[in-house]
């Protein structure tokens, strides 16, 4: 079963070793909309008004401290353009958390998000977390807005995803944006965690309750209910 946790990295904390945990996200979406920008506002508080085409993806780590354990995003940036679909695509699997990004100020670009997030979240075998992010809202008039919202609130629903206007430009809710996916995937991974933490603990409980010791063997199966206090070995000592 997974987790949603990946433990490659160490740091230290408090003197001593401990490993990472940390999520995969992947951003996907149509050429030009603004991808690539959202990562430079966040990772380098940059941002550059020429369009400089992502080849293939790009790759960033990001640490945070939630609660005060660290934890890594790693954040996977994919080229929009069709020529790379196929070596984009292949960067799908394993992710945590998908983002799908439009460009707010062209709204053909929203067309094509439930593609988008179909193709992401077709390639992993559990369902990742979903965001929908509107970006470029600093190129969309006031009174245009809440139209924005409107539309984009709507295709977040279809989707099952979390819908975050952004701008990279102003950097409008960039910083809350990526704290949100940390979070949300810190809680999710440890919620699950916890799951299997109790899964594995009761399969071997089932494990040794399993061992019968011959003097107990006509005792144990009453039915369907066998009891871990009769089924278990008297030579097992402080299980
Ligand atoms: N005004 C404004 N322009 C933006 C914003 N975000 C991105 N842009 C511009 O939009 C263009 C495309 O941005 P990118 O971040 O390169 O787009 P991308 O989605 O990574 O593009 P691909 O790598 O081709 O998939 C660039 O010229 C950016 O400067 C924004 O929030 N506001």
């Amino acid at each position: 079963m997974n987790s949603g946790f990946e433990r490659t990295s160490t740091t230290s904390f408090s003197g001593s070793k401990v490993q990472v945990r940390m999520a995969k996200t992947v951003f996907v979406g149509d050429v030009g909309v603004g991808k690539t920008s959202i990562l430079n506002r966040f990772c380098r508080d940059t941002f550059d008004d020429t369009y400089r085409a992502t080849i293939g993806v790009d790759y960033e780590m990001e640490r945070f401290w939630i609660l005060n354990v660290p934890f890594n995003l790693q954040i996977w940036d994919t080229a929009g353009q069709e020529r790379f679909k196929c070596i984009a695509a292949s960067y799908y699997r394993g992710s945590n958390i998908i983002v799908t990004v439009f460009d707010a100020s062209n709204l053909e670009s929203l067309s094509t998000c439930q593609r988008w997030m179909d193709d992401a979240v077709g390639a992993n075998s559990v369902v990742p977390i979903k965001f929908l992010v509107a970006t470029k809202m600093d190129l969309v008039p006031q009174g245009h807005q809440d139209k924005i919202h409107q539309l984009g609130l709507r295709m977040a629903n279809l989707m099952q995803a979390e819908y975050w206007p952004i701008s990279s430009k102003s950097g409008e809710n960039v910083e809350l944006f990526f704290r949100r996916m940390a979070a949300l995937a810190f809680e999710i991974g440890l919620a699950n965690e916890v799951k299997e933490g109790l899964t594995s603990r009761n399969a071997q409980l089932q494990r040794e309750s399993s061992i019968v010791h011959p003097s107990q063997r006509d005792s144990v199966n009453v039915g369907q209910r066998t009891s871990l206090h009769m089924s278990r070995c008297s030579s097992c000592k402080n299980l």
